[in-house]
Order: C-alpha cells, then structure tokens, then sequence
C-alpha cells in the first residue's frame, strides 16, 4: 500500500564527462532551503565528485548529506549497495525531502529505475524523473555515432563479431530512459550547431520527452524537480540494449589508476594550464574518453585537480591536501576497453617530468 507522499527522487544519467556533478552542484546552489540528499557513484574511484559537491557551502547541504557509492556502476550493484543505502536515507529522522542520484557515466539508468520496484523501497520513493545530461560538443564531434566506416570493416573482417559501438549504446540507453533531457556545454558550439545537436537529441530521445539547452548545467531546478513522473512505473515505455541480457558488466570499457611524479617546478610554473596541456597529448594518443584526479606540484599546499573530457583537458587548484593523502599524484583514466594501462601510466609520467616537450 503506496504512502500517501513518497519521496521524489531524481536520477541524473548522462555519459563521462557529460557534466553531471557541475549540474548537480549548480543545483545544490539554487534549491532553496529543500533538504536535498546526494546519492553520487563514479565509476573509477577517486572520489572526486564527493569533494566539488561538498565545496558548494550552501547551508543545508552538508557532508552527511552525500552518500558515496564507490564499488562498481550503481545499475550493476543495486541489491548491495543501493538498496541498503536508500534505506538508510529514508529512515532518517526528519527524511530527506527529495533525493539526487548521480550515477556513473558508464551506468544504465534502467536497472536502478527498476530497484524502485523492488518492496524494500516502493511504498516509500517514486522516481520523480530521470535527467539526462548529454555532452553537446561530443556528439557534434560524432562520438556516439556508429562509424560506418569502421562496421564495413569489422563486417569484413569476421562477420560473427558483435557490431556495436558500446559508446552509442550506453549514450542510447541513457537517452532512452530520460523524462528530460539537458544538452549541456553549448557554450562550446555556435548557434547553428547547438541547433543542430538539440534537433539531432531530440530525434532520438523519446516523444515528447523536452530537451533543454544549458552552459554548466545551469537549469532552473524548477524545470528539473518535481517532474512528477513515477517513472519507475513507467519502465516499458524505456527501451534498452540490454533488455534481455541478464547483467551488464561494463566489459567495453577500461578505468586505470595512474599514479603520478610531482609535477617538475618548470612545468607547474607555467601555469595549471600548461599542466593540462603536456597530458592532453597522451589521453588522446590513447584514445582516453575521461580523466580525473589530482598531481602533487611540490610547494604549494594545494593539489592540482585535472579534468579532461575527450580532447579537453584542465587543471586547477582546489584545496590543501588532506594529512591522509600523502600528496601522492593519481588519475582516473577510463578508455574503451584494449587500451595499454602501463603505456597510458608510463606517457603520461614522462610527460610530466619533460613539461610536455
Ligand atoms: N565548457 C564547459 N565545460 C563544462 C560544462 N559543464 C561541465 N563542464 C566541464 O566538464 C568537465 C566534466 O564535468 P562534470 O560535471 O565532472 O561531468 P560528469 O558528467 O559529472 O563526469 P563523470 O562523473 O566523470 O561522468 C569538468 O571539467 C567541467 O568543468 C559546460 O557547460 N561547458
């Protein structure tokens, strides 16, 4: 017997990179005094999100609030992990008055639509709506397009291989899943090709499901809760590649961690940019889909955050580090699946060390 309020919760899909936890913070900022928890998963664990969401200092969203789920994709560890950790939030005294759930760039959102069926939970959330935010410049550039090329080819070579490109198919099965749709970074594209990307998203995504343009996620949260959708009630109308597949284990895709030298005074005196700009040469020789993580420039108390999304990569200072982390440098890496871990490690240290020359 559903309660008379369940609680909204809100799941934010959208591939790597996409700009999922910059949305979710603008969010945070601008909720206006509801108690909103954070359910947050990253696929490669360092743990970076956590850190920029519990930065944004607005009264009432404090660490408790964010609960970090760091053991694999959340749609493939719903009964240990999730299950168990939205119980734990709704048994709070008072409740949340709605919940966010990030989920990795690599996960399925359906699965985790599903877990709201499941009788531990049911009577006591809804899923409000599913968001997908989707990297604009990302898909200008074709990355989740088949490329026919490269199917000709694979057809030739051995015509029992599987086709599929399993970019096209997480960013479809994201898409598919969404109540809304948030082409985000079109800061990054002109108007032309911003009107073209929507057009395209639009065309693919389901009817009448509105896409929205934004530039750091910044949406009006009055477009993005309260939705209203049940939509794990909903879950046939949300087509999937995975439908019949009894699990899904992220084969297609790799994530290392990387452990990195400080960086020489040389290179980091030329500035976090120059930083950047002597690993992006080495993400993308390797085909590098995201990297995130922190380098330890030595004499400065501040860790050096990197951020890459395919060709772009950024860095910045954005706190001391903690007694516990030892300064030691770390990058999440995540390719598709056959790039070389140790070459990815050993050109990106080299490049540190040469200040990118
Ligand atoms: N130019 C531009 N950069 C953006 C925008 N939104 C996010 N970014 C940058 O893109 C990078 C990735 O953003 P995140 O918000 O971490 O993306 P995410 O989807 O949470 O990433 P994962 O959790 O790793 O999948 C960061 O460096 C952001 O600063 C945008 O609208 N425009």
């Amino acid at each position: 017997m559903p309660l008379a309020n369940p609680i909204p919760t809100t799941v934010v899909t959208g591939f790597l990179g996409a700009g999922k936890t910059t949305l979710i913070r603008h969010l945070m900022e601008t909720a206006g005094g509801r108690r909103i928890a954070l359910i947050i998963n990253e696929f490669g664990d360092v743990g970076m999100d956590r850190d920029i969401l519990s930065a944004c200092g607005v009264a009432g969203c404090g660490e408790d609030d964010i609960v970090e789920l760091a053991n694999g994709c959340l749609c493939c560890t719903v009964a240990d992990e999730f299950l168990p950790t939205m119980e734990a939030l709704l048994d709070r005294d008072p409740p949340p008055d709605h919940i966010v759930i990030e989920t990795s760039g690599l996960a399925l959102p359906k699965p985790l639509v599903r877990a709201f069926t499941w009788p531990e939970v049911r009577s006591r959330v809804t899923v409000d709506g599913v968001l997908a935010v989707i990297d604009a410049p990302a898909v200008r550039a074709g990355l989740f397009a088949d490329d026919p090329e490269a199917v000709r080819a694979l057809r030739a070579a051995d015509a029992a291989l599987d086709h599929d490109n399993p970019l096209e198919e997480v960013f479809t099965d994201q898409l598919l899943c969404a109540d809304l749709v948030i082409v985000n970074k079109t800061d990054l594209l002109d108007d032309a090709e911003r009107a073209t990307v929507e057009d395209q998203v639009r065309a693919a995504a389901r009817p009448g499901v509105a896409v929205v343009g934004a530039s750091h996620g910044r949406i009006d949260p009055a477009i993005m809760l309260g939705l209203g959708m049940a939509a794990e009630s909903d879950l046939e109308s949300r087509p999937s590649h995975h439908d019949s597949a009894s699990d899904h284990d992220h084969d297609d895709f790799n994530s290392i961690v990387a452990a990195m030298p400080p960086v020489p005074a040389s290179l980091a005196g030329a500035g976090p940019q120059a930083v950047a700009d002597a690993l992006a040469p080495v993400l993308a020789a390797h085909g590098a889909l995201r990297v995130k993580g922190a380098l330890d420039v030595p004499g400065k108390p501040m860790r050096l955050v990197v951020q890459g999304v395919g060709p772009r990569v950024q860095a910045y200072y954005d706190r001391p580090w903690r007694a516990a982390e030892g300064r030691a440098g770390r990058l999440v890496v995540i390719g598709l699946n056959g790039f070389d871990a140790d070459a990815v490690t050993a050109g990106l240290a080299a490049s540190l060390r040469s200040g990118g020359g």
